[in-house]
């Protein structure tokens, strides 16, 4: 039956984009996505949040939960100074392969640690695994649904630190009115509305920015 539209997704980046330029494969990918085919990644309007809250925050550790193609990875990936990591979360192989296959197009291989399974088992693994004491940000782009638990096993397992930036997409569309109710009224937090517009079309979203204050 074809290709699935993450794999056409590949090929746009194979036909359209220069090996080792994130830029291009970033370009490559908006391209398609807004005059091909949609898809659910972070996009260029969000990106650019996204990017000054990277840049602003300067992780040394980082988390995404979600790959999926492995769009926003490469947007974060291509602003960590050198020796620093992200820690990619994605549990369909199918997806996993393919983002690996974007990642490495980019020249981030050596950035990025995709980590396939689901993010309630490896959460509390990371830190036995990889050696993490906690994460500087983190970006939340996976299950809707799961934002809050997630959230709630990263404090658990001691992962957040004073300062600790949490960044999450999609909060207005489709929408994370459980995990807003959250960041907004635990006091432990520090929480900020980006007002965007969903990826490549003009309905709002935006991202809200969470710091832990310990
Ligand atoms: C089980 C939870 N743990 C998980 N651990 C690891 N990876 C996970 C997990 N959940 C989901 N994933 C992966 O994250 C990705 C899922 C993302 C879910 N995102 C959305 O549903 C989404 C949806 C929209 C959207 C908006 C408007 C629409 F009309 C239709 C769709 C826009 C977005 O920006 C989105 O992020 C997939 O790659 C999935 O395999
Ligand atoms: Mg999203």
């Amino acid at each position: 039956t074809g290709l699935s539209r993450p794999q056409r997704i590949l090929k746009a980046v194979q036909k359209n984009a220069t090996k080792g330029n994130p830029e291009s494969v970033i370009a490559a990918i908006d391209h398609y996505c807004r005059h091909s085919e949609w898809a659910m990644n972070v996009g260029d309007e969000k990106g650019l949040i996204l990017d000054s809250v990277v840049t602003e925050v300067n992780p040394s550790t980082a988390l995404e939960l979600g790959t999926y193609c492995g769009y926003s990875t490469v947007r974060i990936a291509r602003l960590l100074s050198p020796g620093t990591k992200l820690i990619t979360l994605e549990f369909n192989p199918d997806y996993a392969a393919i983002a690996r296959q974007i990642i490495a197009y980019a020249g981030l291989q050596d950035k990025v640690i995709l980590v396939e399974g689901p993010s309630g088992d490896l959460i509390p693994k990371m830190k036995q695994q990889h050696g993490i004491k906690s994460f500087d940000f983190v970006f939340l782009d996976h299950w809707k649904d799961r934002y809050v638990p997630d959230t709630k096993l990263l404090e658990e397992c001691g992962l957040l630190r004073k300062g600790s930036v949490l960044l999450a997409d999609n909060v207005i569309c489709p929408g994370t009115p459980e995990y807003l109710k959250y960041v907004r009224n635990d006091p432990r937090y520090e929480s900020r509305y980006f007002k965007s517009n969903l990826e490549y079309t003009k309905v709002e979203d935006g991202l809200e920015k969470s710091v832990f204050l310990g």
